[in-house]
């Protein structure tokens, strides 16, 4: 992973904490073990090796599910939801939050937006939230460098109110494809179908507009785009349960632009990737709640003018992340 030039800036990213102060158990399949308790010490963990990198982080991409839902049932929510942002201070560097399923588990929207994981309020000038309603934003941490995060349970059942025309639509999708009582049950039909479940959600029409216009302009200035997310877009990159119900809305969209080069989501805490047809790399991030106390899961990216260099951890592996020849 030696390179002899410096890197324009670095990152580090972390997926799935899912931190709450209660005994390890299992997945619904029961088939892994969920270290609740000791994510925080993962998560303590991955802070000290940002820190003991030569070159510190710019800012960390915190790629969702922050604490788990378990904590709304103990109505311990704002306390767990403390007790992580404490550590993460502790990091001393800006955290881009994504939001995934489990911050609906444990609050509304209005809440989430005034909540210290809103970090789209402080994006540069004309790059901030879209609007109240959808959590999603950009911002370019140095010259020909743009991040976009999105929202991808902008049209979902969790997190939207019932009176929400949005859930609606929801309703409305899941009931097309799913016909179980338990609509977090997958349709055993047909393999991609698996994904609408109602812990998934999808990208509105507003959304995808928004993002269209973004590339577009990250297009002209000939700038290098990578995209976070907490649910996967790309078939190859990810079980099929996890994701977005309108991933191939989204990859589309992408396709159609010079300006991207890597997609990044939490949510499959097995993790994945793939370089698609257009060369772009799609990495989802192994979740830390998943992962063993004796291993760890977290990375940190070297940022190049030709590639991106992952220096991973633990069960995360390293990769060397070329863009495509696009420009
Ligand atoms: N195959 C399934 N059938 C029914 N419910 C499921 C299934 N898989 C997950 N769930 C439920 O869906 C919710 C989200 O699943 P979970 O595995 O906790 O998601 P995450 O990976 O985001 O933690 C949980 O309430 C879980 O019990």
């Amino acid at each position: 992973m030696e390179n002899s030039t410096r890197p324009v800036f670095t990152f580090g990213v972390i997926a799935d904490i899912q931190y709450a102060d209660i005994d390890d158990g299992l997945n619904f399949l029961k088939t892994r073990t969920r270290y609740y308790r000791n994510s925080l010490k993962l998560l303590r963990s991955a802070i000290q090796g940002w820190k003991e990198e030569r070159v510190d982080p710019s800012f960390i991409l915190q790629l969702g599910d922050i604490i788990d839902g378990y904590n709304k049932n103990h109505e311990a929510s704002d306390r767990a939801l403390e007790t992580v942002i404490n550590e993460f201070e502790n990091s001393l560097v800006k955290v881009h939050n994504v939001w995934g399923n489990h911050e609906f588990y444990n609050f509304n929207r209005n809440t989430l937006f005034a909540s210290l994981i809103n970090s789209g309020e402080k994006g540069e000038p004309g790059s901030g939230l879209i609007d109240d309603e959808i959590y999603a934003y950009h911002f370019s941490p140095a010259p020909k460098f743009r991040f976009v995060v999105l929202d991808a349970y902008d049209v979902s059942i969790i997190g939207r109110d019932p009176t929400n025309e949005k859930y609606n639509q929801a309703i409305k999708i899941l009931k097309e494809h799913n016909n179980n009582d338990d609509l977090n049950h997958p349709p055993v039909s047909g393999c991609l179908d698996q994904r609408f479940v109602k812990f998934n959600g999808a990208f509105s029409q507003e959304q995808l507009q928004w993002f269209d216009e973004v590339l577009t302009l990250a297009d002209q200035k000939h700038e290098r785009v990578t995209i976070v997310s907490h649910l996967p877009v790309h078939p190859y990159s990810t079980d099929p349960i996890c994701l977005a119900w309108n991933y191939d809305a989204m990859l589309s969209i992408i396709h159609s632009h010079k300006s991207v080069v890597c997609f990044i989501a939490g949510h499959d805490h097995d993790g994945g990737y793939h370089k698609d047809e257009s060369g772009i790399h799609h990495l989802t991030l192994e979740g830390v709640i998943e992962t063993h106390p004796d291993s760890n899961a977290f990375g940190t990216v070297y940022v190049y003018d030709d590639r991106m260099v992952l220096k991973g951890n633990g069960r995360v592996e390293d990769r060397v992340l070329v863009y495509p020849n696009s420009f």
